[in-house]
């Protein structure tokens, strides 16, 4: 039996994946860093430097008219999966290989329980500041309230309040950053999660019989899977043209479940074909999004998709998010059913804990993370 220590930060976060030690702590020297809903109040007309992007990365905004149908998302029906429909099975296949995103309807989550966490999500991030504080993301961590992934007194920051919590395997867990108030917070973040991990899992199931796998390939394989939640607030920005509400970044789990809350603007963008693509939501839809681990195992036959959030001039917005990996101690590499000659072997195998702890000490910038898994090729031109 494995006795994993309570980790409270990212380096403890991630246990040595040999003894399953602790590692110690790491100062990170990230300056001064505004709570974008503070600056917002003084509604200035002009952002801070630190949050105005260089030209080449700053948003293309949603226009009017919106993208024409072919360049929606694809929607799949949970309803269909659940009764084995082999034609939603196939176009859950084509989801994953052509956008690596999709929209679940009829998702069998009851749409109170949605609600409920989308109304406890904006009641926490609405507190005065000092409550929230109690909570403190620490420098180059990605557990509390704070802004996560910024580690130099230099980086641009994203205009984006952000609370998350791990959630499982217990380990992971760090009681002090549990918010006492709103009242009943984590009792509906605990059923939220069960109800999103029963998702995670049935989704895991058909994308495997959709790949001609067993059913069961990744829940047996994933073990004592790593579930995670966070909240993004995005306030409104004077220049949204200036800004990002999160940087381009592909996830580093095997699924993402993101909840856009009622009534928000167009936030999400994916990149597909080199464009930045923005996505409408769907009202009680769940977008779901292939992580890194599953463009591994499947030796890139479906691929993490890049993608970001941009603000809005007048409206906010909260999206809500679950990351769903495999547990720590797992060895991840290209399933051996997608590499033969035509589909050489892409990437190293590695253990999943090592790659979360090279996930969360390094900025989001786009696919780059991945790069520690890929097999370099020799450059023949
Ligand atoms: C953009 O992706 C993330 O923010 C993220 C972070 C997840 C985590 C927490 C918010 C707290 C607990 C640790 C954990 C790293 C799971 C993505 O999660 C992915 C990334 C990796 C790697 C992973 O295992 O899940
Ligand atoms: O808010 C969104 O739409 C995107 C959130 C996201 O990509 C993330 O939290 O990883
Ligand atoms: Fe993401």
């Amino acid at each position: 039996m494995i006795h994993v220590p309570i980790m409270h930060n990212y380096y403890e976060l991630c246990p040595d994946s040999v003894s399953m030690a602790p590692v110690p702590n790491s100062p990170v020297k990230v300056g001064h860093i505004d709570d974008v809903q503070e600056l917002r109040k003084t509604k200035p007309r002009t952002v801070p430097q630190r949050f105005v992007r260089d030209m080449t990365e700053r948003p293309t905004l949603p226009t009017t008219p919106l993208p024409p149908p072919d360049t929606h998302m694809p929607v799949i029906d949970f309803s269909k999966l659940s009764k084995g429909n082999k034609d939603e099975i196939f176009n859950l296949a084509t989801a994953c290989q052509e956008w690596g995103f999709f929209q679940v309807i009829n998702h069998e989550i009851d749409l109170n329980l949605l609600e409920r966490i989308e109304n406890l999500s904006r009641e926490f991030f609405m507190l005065p500041l000092e409550e929230k504080q109690k909570y403190p993301m620490a420098p180059g961590t990605v557990q509390g309230y704070g802004q996560a992934f910024v580690f130099s007194e230099d980086q641009k920051l994203d205009w984006c309040n952000m609370f998350a919590l791990g959630l499982e395997p217990e380990y992971l867990r760090n009681p002090n950053l549990w918010p006492k108030t709103p009242e009943r917070f984590s009792e509906t973040v605990e059923e939220y999660s069960r109800e999103i991990r029963k998702l995670c899992y049935n989704l895991l199931k058909d994308i495997a019989l959709g790949l001609d796998l067993k059913g069961d390939v990744f829940e047996k394989m994933f073990g004592v899977s790593v579930q995670a939640i966070r909240m993004n607030y995005y306030p409104p920005c004077s220049r949204p043209d200036l800004v990002l509400g999160l940087s381009p970044h592909s996830d580093g789990s095997a699924l993402t479940v993101l909840q856009q809350a009622k009534g928000g603007p167009v936030g999400l963008q994916i990149l597909k074909n080199n464009t930045w693509l923005p996505i409408q939501p769907i009202p009680n839809a769940l977008v779901i999004n292939i992580g890194d681990t599953i463009e591994v195992l499947t030796n890139g036959k479906y691929r993490s998709v890049e993608h970001r959030a941009v603000a809005h001039e007048e409206k906010d917005r909260l999206s809500i998010v679950t990351f769903f990996a495999p547990s720590y101690e797992v060895e991840l590499g290209p399933m051996p059913e997608f590499v033969d000659e035509n589909h050489p072997c892409m990437y190293r195998r590695y253990n999943h804990g090592e790659y979360s702890k090279h996930y969360v000490t390094n900025k989001l910038q786009g696919k780059k993370t991945l790069d520690f898994a890929k097999i370099q090729t020799k450059n023949t031109d």
